[in-house]
């Protein structure tokens, strides 16, 4: 048999069919829902009489649009637009018997959260959600894709999606890790060198021993934001760490069908010898704490470095590096541990697991937010707020200052009541800077949860190894 990479292997388990073309249809093991991309999908198989296809293999689950605030119950803590969307998805989930997670329901958070958390996501899987962000399962070694609406329709209706095989891209990040490094620095390094649009038609394959040392919750950090590098997915090949974190979960295979799951799962490695259509090999130690000072992923700097000029910058990037610039109201030349900053976000599906919450409470322990900065803690989930009530690290956000909030997708977007007003500089987790993303005008500096905390206590932009 010829060699083959992970992403090959999971593609060929899934293949139905295969047109002349090249055009391919896939079997979907998972199809996670939201509010925001299924309406239009749901009233299309309504129209059409159609039902469901696999609703055991669907889950719903209300995040973008939800208010994280402890009076959310009341409705009118919703704006119209909200309101229609999650109510929606609440009549949808009824009507066609797919699981669900309402707003009430203490496992309900951001779906990428829910999907890893409940057992719904893994190894070896192909999974789909109408949302880009759905790359955060391929922490786990499952093919996971964000799809439009239409095709959120599609997977409803027939539990396959129409796809074209991509190219394979392998990032090997070796060695270890620096102090003060963590899996957002790796994935935010790896934009930065890439490019925004550098996975444009790959899926690729984080390796090397740094990624191998990495928490699932890690992992799924570094996964989360290969779209933001253009990439179709991203993967990583499971190994114990998987399995046990998979073990036991609500929705794992267990006894006999575990030990099947195993046996295949197993198997689920790049082979030595694969060919790879690209190879981006970075050095762990190379890596340092890193911030965006633009409005693109890919603007990203160590932050011990100064804000660029446009001059710095080559062809089409000039103008753009300048416009980001102005928007973001900074001057060249600034160390960007200069820039004051008047709002902490931590949460997002790339930064609102419980380790993350670790990695910010080990900064905020007996210590103060700066007076005047607004900061909010979002955990991802309901889960992973009630474990962080447990180990205590909801009571050093709320001394330092922080609020605690509901689950949800939050500030990472303004689709819902937590946002940036015009002119205000946030510090975020979260995994998009472009203009408006956290609301109209606001700038957003992206970030680890541990960079996060740190620029909370000084309300700069901060090196948080000088606080470790
Ligand atoms: C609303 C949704 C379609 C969107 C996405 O696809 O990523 C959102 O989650 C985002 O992060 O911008
Ligand atoms: S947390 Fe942000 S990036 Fe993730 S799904 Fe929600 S809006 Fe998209």
């Amino acid at each position: 048999m010829s060699p083959k990479t992970l992403y090959d292997k999971i593609w060929d388990a899934h293949l139905a069919h295969e047109a002349d073309d090249g055009t391919c249809l896939l079997y979907i093991d998972r199809h996670l829902v939201h509010e925001v991309t299924s309406p239009q999908a749901f009233e299309g198989l309504r129209m059409t009489g159609r039902t469901v296809r696999a609703p055991d293999k669907t889950i719903a689950v209300p995040d973008h649009n939800v208010p994280t605030t402890l009076d959310r119950a009341n409705a009118a803590t919703m704006t119209e637009d909200s309101r229609i969307q999650v109510e929606a998805l609440d009549k949808n989930a009824k009507d066609f018997g797919i699981h669900y997670y309402p707003v009430s329901d203490v496992r309900q958070g951001i779906v990428h959260i829910v999907g890893p958390e409940q057992g719904w996501t893994l190894p070896g899987m192909t999974v789909v959600c109408g949302d880009s962000h759905t790359a955060t399962h391929g922490a786990f070694g499952a093919l996971a894709h964000g799809i439009g609406t239409s095709e959120v329709e599609h997977v409803l209706a027939t539990q396959t999606l129409i796809q074209k095989k991509s190219k394979n891209m392998k990032v090997e990040i070796t060695g270890k890790l620096r102090p003060g490094v963590t899996a957002k620095d790796i994935t935010m390094s790896v934009i930065g060198v890439t490019g925004t649009a550098g996975g444009t038609g790959y899926v690729i394959e984080y390796c090397g021993e740094a990624i191998r040392d990495l928490s699932m919750e890690g992992r799924m950090t570094v996964c989360n934001m290969a779209i933001e590098g253009g990439a179709r997915a991203g993967l990583i090949a499971p190994d114990e760490k998987t399995f046990e974190y998979c073990m036991g979960r609500p929705h794992a295979p267990k006894g006999a069908q575990w030990e099947a799951a195993m046996d295949w799962w197993k198997t689920l490695y790049s082979d030595d010898d694969a060919a790879w259509d690209e190879v981006i090999t970075i050095k762990g130690e190379d890596i340092a704490p890193v911030v965006t000072w633009g409005t693109s992923p890919e603007d990203v700097l160590p932050i011990t470095a100064n804000i660029p000029s446009a001059s710095d910058f080559k062809g089409g990037k000039v103008e753009a590096a300048q416009r980001s610039l102005d928007y973001m109201g900074l001057t060249a030349g600034t160390p960007l541990a200069d820039v004051e900053i008047d709002t902490v976000f931590i949460g997002s599906c790339t930064n609102g697991r419980i380790e993350d919450l670790r990695a910010a409470a080990a900064i905020l322990k007996g210590k103060k937010k700066k007076d005047g900065i607004r900061a909010m803690v979002v955990p991802g989930s309901g889960l992973v707020r009630a474990q962080a009530e447990e180990e205590g690290l909801s009571d050093i956000f709320i001394e330092a200052g922080f609020e605690w909030r509901l689950a949800g997708c939050s500030m990472c977007l303004a689709m819902n009541p937590d946002q940036l007003s015009a002119g205000e500089r946030c510090a975020a987790t979260s995994n998009r800077n472009f203009e408006g993303r956290q609301g109209r005008g606001g700038r957003t500096h992206l970030m680890s949860p541990a960079m996060a905390a740190a620029a909370a206590i000084t309300g700069k932009l901060t090196d948080v190894r000088e606080m470790m």
